[in-house]
């Protein structure tokens, strides 16, 4: 995204920009036309813009369809998260006691001999082996406090080694001044400056540019979910996507690591690219001030803006005066301490009692067993009272319930009609809702889909059994789900619950549509 001002073929002073990237210039028609050959491979859809606001950010030169890949690359550098066990140095998985080969240089745990060349830890382990020191790590189940330099020392590395994957990384914002102060800050500043400059000896680091580093890491980079815990990396062009609860792309990974930017939905030409930085299913109190602490910004998003969260009251209570039927929502979420109010008979609530409420119900939500049917069912059922139907609490557990009827111990087989029917309408009540609040959310709709469809099948199964039922419309039905959860998870990694699920959705959809094939060239199979 680096500006150039000469013609990208003569390099002679130019004005007319490239019509898709507005990132390139040239002198003329002809070099234009010439070029294209080459630089269609690496023409974008958007271009990097700015605003007092939100700094850089990231707006589309032409439509972009959705479901397309607008960008993809790779990090400019990976690292294990801050708080972590220990993990492999070079692929980033667990290691235990048992399993942990030390790296022999370095002494850094590694998983195997495999793993001693990954460039990934080539940073920690040249600092650590030229101060002829070697780490030992003996305990495996608790956080492990070397682990918070990591990040930083491999972007410092950078600096001393790779001047142009520095000059990237500097560029990324930090929020440094917003963030002095707080706990995470002086952590930082207590193990990850006290470990880089004393323990690994490196002077050259000063205390300002090492919590820069860590400022960076904890505003721009994004979790790389490809190995088990995940990693965190840092991108070049990624990392300027802004933030939106509602965002209208979404990220995935490639097997190979690389990032990829997918359009959840149509984006018009001029549209600001978002992405959602936090969890797009929580409610605006979450969300603000998970954005707030982690990104340093307040939200004012379309969704934010709406109490109601476009009449969905994902974040609103029921009212609990008399026979009231409203929903209680503050004026506005930008002001915590605001009083609740219902809408329909004017009753107020505390900001505190509904924190408090919201509080003691999310530690339920942590202690239930959420892989129990019955308790999911008893939350919904408890909740119902207090909670509006779409309420983030009872979405949750609309979606783990949608997944566990059905599976796991219990076979679809067994599962009595009311169950099927039940299952059914709760996925399609969380994918109603995700649609209206976070439409880019397609992992979560996809899964949601190829559940309606598992169910779909079993309840046509059963049909057919008593009824003779029209097998065509069925099958037609069963493909049309089937069809859309496949685009939905189409972009997701193969290593990844999600990526099997489009595996096998796959699978099913082209014997589907093997089937409709079939019968439309034999219809006499039907009288059979
Ligand atoms: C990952 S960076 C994005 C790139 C950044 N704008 C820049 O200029 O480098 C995240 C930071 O961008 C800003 N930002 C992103 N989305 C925003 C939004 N919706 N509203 C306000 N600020 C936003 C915040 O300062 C946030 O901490």
């Amino acid at each position: 995204m680096d500006d150039l001002n000469g013609c990208e073929v003569c390099q002679k002073p130019a004005n007319q920009k490239c019509g898709g990237c507005h990132s390139i210039f040239y002198c003329g028609k002809e070099h234009q036309r010439s070029h294209w050959k080459k630089h269609k491979k690496f023409c974008r859809p958007f271009e990097m813009a700015n605003d007092d606001n939100v700094g850089r950010f990231i707006k589309a030169t032409k439509e972009i369809e959705e479901g397309s890949v607008i960008f993809e690359e790779r990090p400019l550098s990976v690292s294990p998260m801050q708080l972590t066990l220990p993990v492999c140095m070079g692929c980033g998985n667990h290691v235990t006691a048992e399993d942990v080969h030390p790296c022999p240089k370095c002494g850094w745990p590694l998983c195997g001999e495999q793993c001693e060349s990954n460039p990934n830890h080539v940073p920690e382990c040249y600092y650590t082996s030229k101060i002829g020191q070697k780490v030992s790590i003996t305990t495996f189940d608790t956080i492990h406090p070397l682990y918070r330099c990591v990040g930083a020392l491999r972007c410092l590395y950078q600096k001393q080694f790779a001047p142009d994957v520095w000059r990237k990384i500097e560029k990324l914002e930090s929020h440094c001044k917003l963030r002095k102060g707080t706990d995470g800050y002086e952590q930082d500043r207590l193990c990850v400056v006290d470990t880089i400059r004393n323990f690994l000896k490196l002077k050259e680091f000063s205390e300002e540019e090492i919590l820069r580093c860590t400022g960076v890491i904890g505003v721009n980079a994004h979790e790389i979910p490809l190995s088990t815990p995940s990693q965190v990396g840092l991108f070049n062009v990624t990392s300027i996507f802004e933030h939106s609860c509602r965002s209208n792309a979404y990220k995935t990974f490639s097997m190979a690591g690389q990032v990829r930017v997918i359009a959840g939905r149509k984006i018009d030409k001029g549209e600001h690219i978002s992405i959602c930085y936090t969890e797009p299913l929580q409610t605006t109190l979450f969300r603000q001030k998970h954005l707030q602490r982690t990104k340093f910004f307040s939200c004012r998003c379309e969704r934010c803006l709406d109490v109601t969260e476009f009449g969905t009251n994902v974040s609103a209570l029921n009212c609990q005066s008399g026979q009231c039927k409203g929903i209680v929502l503050p004026g506005s979420f930008e002001n915590e301490n605001a009083e609740w109010c219902c809408k329909q008979c004017g009753s107020k609530q505390t900001a505190e009692f509904v924190m408090n409420a919201m509080k003691r119900i999310g530690d339920d939500l942590v202690l239930m067993d959420k892989g129990s049917v019955e308790d999911c069912k008893q939350f919904l059922d408890h909740y119902s009272t207090l909670l509006t139907p779409n309420h983030a609490y009872m979405i949750d557990i609309k979606l783990a319930l949608g997944q566990l009827i059905g599976n796991g111990d219990y076979s679809l087989k067994t599962v009595s009609v009311d169950d099927l029917l039940l299952k059914k309408q709760l996925c399609q009540d969380v994918i109603n809702i995700v649609n209206i609040i976070a439409p880019a959310e397609k992992r979560v709709i996809g899964i949601m889909l190829v559940e309606i469809y598992t169910c779909t099948t079993e309840l046509q199964r059963r049909k057919l059994h008593k009824a003779n039922k029209d097998p065509v419309s069925m099958l037609t039905e069963c493909t049309t789900i089937l069809r859309q959860a496949v685009r939905c998870l189409q972009h997701e990694p193969e290593v990844l619950f999600e990526g099997k699920l489009y595996l096998q959705a796959l699978k099913d959809l082209k014997k589907l549509e093997g089937c409709n094939q079939l019968l439309i060239q034999n219809p006499s199979l039907l009288m059979k």
